[in-house]
């Protein structure tokens, strides 16, 4: 199990209201993506706005040990020189993914179908985390898992020596285990085709395209089935990260929350696989608008503009939009908190298995400053009190989860009393200018 330095101590507390531009960091979907891709082409992949955050970061480092030569030219610029696809070397020594669910799940795909051993491991967080969605399909390829009980890091996979393509239906809702799949199905002869339920983020079909492999993408009746043909020689690109929605969503959300703020946060990926929050904030009453819309590298992205929101009203969010906005759960419970009623979230399991149990950590945090909470295995309900009336005052656990510090900061540039979380160290992992950006635009974000 892999370390985490000292705790950092945060609070945050009612100020004069955020103005300016936000510009944060790149997506970290896609910034995972474009470095496992680009270990998987043939030649030299450039990546333009690359998210320097910690999970990424590890990413990189696991892309080096595999054997692929990847490189920081500064302001964001990298470049990887890749082994092509099969051509993983293996690594000396364990693969630590830190924090990483998405690093480790992608990475456990990628090496799955060549014949090496590779040992995983990653955080407190990360090593409590099920592997078994991913290891599952994994073996249908032939690929061996062995690891703590209950399918727990650390872990080795053993890949397959003469992998067999599979047809898999992915059980739960989740981007992680579909593109494990795919990448596992890339040095696998013949077609893999994976078939979802529920449209999960697509950042790997599109990309696995645009890399140049053959994935033709159907939506039937059984679901979406993508039908991806393996053994392609991949060719390098030159990609430009869009800025990432999930992290776009606290300063959004701090300003409709703290009143008199006027806030621009430029150049947003709109993909539909990760814009339910945004939908869900305007249904609500927010004063969020998508300024100059236009295409980038083939995803749709905006520039959000976000006004302080008094009059916000609790809604019922439709279950069918819960994949598109599954990191962006718990900061929207800080905002129905200031919402009037109750905000229902319903078909949100997949929230008790990230980083920490999501559900559990903001109940607690929220009931500890003032507000009302429901929740069930699957749903939560937060009784929204109306701008004003949130008490806050209360220290939270950021329990190794970076969204969790992040909302958390965010509800108390809003309530009567300061908040304070106990680690702020975890926002790191995909917001290393949380703090810097968030007093930028005037908030009072400080450690204490
Ligand atoms: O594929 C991805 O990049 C991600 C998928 C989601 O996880 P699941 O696949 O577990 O839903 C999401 O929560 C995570 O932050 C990033
Ligand atoms: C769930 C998250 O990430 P991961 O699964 O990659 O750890 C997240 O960033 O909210």
């Amino acid at each position: 199990m892999s370390g985490h330095g000292d705790p950092i101590p945060m609070m945050s507390q009612r100020g004069p209201g955020l103005a300016g531009e936000a510009h944060v960091p790149g997506d970290k979907s896609i910034s995972h993506r474009s470095l496992i891709l680009g270990a998987m082409a043939v030649g030299e992949t450039v990546i333009e706005g690359l998210l320097e955050g910690q999970d990424v970061l590890d990413t990189a480092k696991a892309m080096r040990a595999f054997g692929a030569d990847v490189t920081d030219h500064g302001g964001g610029r990298w470049s990887v020189h890749g082994v092509g696809v099969g051509g993983f070397a293996e690594p000396d020594g364990v693969i630590d993914c830190g924090n990483s669910g998405t690093g480790v799940r992608l990475i456990m795909g990628a090496m799955a179908t060549s014949p090496i051993a590779v040992t995983f491991t990653g955080d407190a967080s990360l090593c409590s985390r099920p592997m078994g969605r991913v290891t599952d399909p994994l073996a249908l390829f032939g690929a061996r898992a062995e690891g703590r009980e209950g399918g727990r890091l650390p872990m080795t996979i053993t890949g397959a020596t003469d992998p067999m393509p599979v047809r898999y239906t992915v059980p739960v809702p989740s981007a992680q285990v579909k593109s494990a799949v795919l990448l596992a199905g890339l040095n696998a002869p013949g077609k893999t085709v994976v078939i979802e339920q529920e449209a999960t983020r697509d950042h790997t079909e599109r990309m696995l395209a645009g890399f140049g492999a053959e994935i033709v993408v159907e939506e039937t009746a059984e679901g979406r089935v993508i039908t991806l043909t393996g053994q392609p020689e991949l060719a390098p690109q030159h990609i430009t990260v869009p800025r990432d929605p999930s992290s776009a969503a606290f300063p959004v959300c701090a300003a409709l929350i703290a009143e008199g703020s006027d806030v621009l946060v430029p150049n947003i990926g709109l993909n539909p696989t990760r814009a339910g929050l945004f939908e869900t904030l305007r249904e609500m009453g927010a004063d969020l608008t998508y300024e100059n819309p236009r295409e980038e590298g083939g995803e749709p992205v905006a520039d959000l503009r976000a006004r302080y929101s008094p009059d916000m009203k609790g809604i019922e969010v439709p279950p069918a939009r819960a994949a598109s906005m599954i990191d962006e759960y718990p900061v929207l419970s800080v905002v129905a908190a200031f919402a009037d009623g109750p905000t229902v979230m319903r078909g949100v399991k997949e929230l008790r298995v990230k980083e920490s149990d999501r559900i559990d950590a903001m109940a607690q945090g929220l009931r500890a400053a003032g507000v009302e909470v429901e929740e069930g295995e699957d749903w939560w309900i937060v009784h929204g009190r109306g701008q004003g009336n949130v008490p806050g005052g209360a220290t939270v656990e950021s329990r190794l989860d970076h969204r969790i510090a992040m909302s958390f900061l965010v509800m108390g540039l809003a309530t009567n009393a300061a908040m304070r979380v106990d680690d702020g160290g975890p926002i790191a992992t995909s917001f290393p200018v949380f703090e810097p950006l968030m007093t930028g635009l005037g908030a009072s974000v400080a450690r204490a």
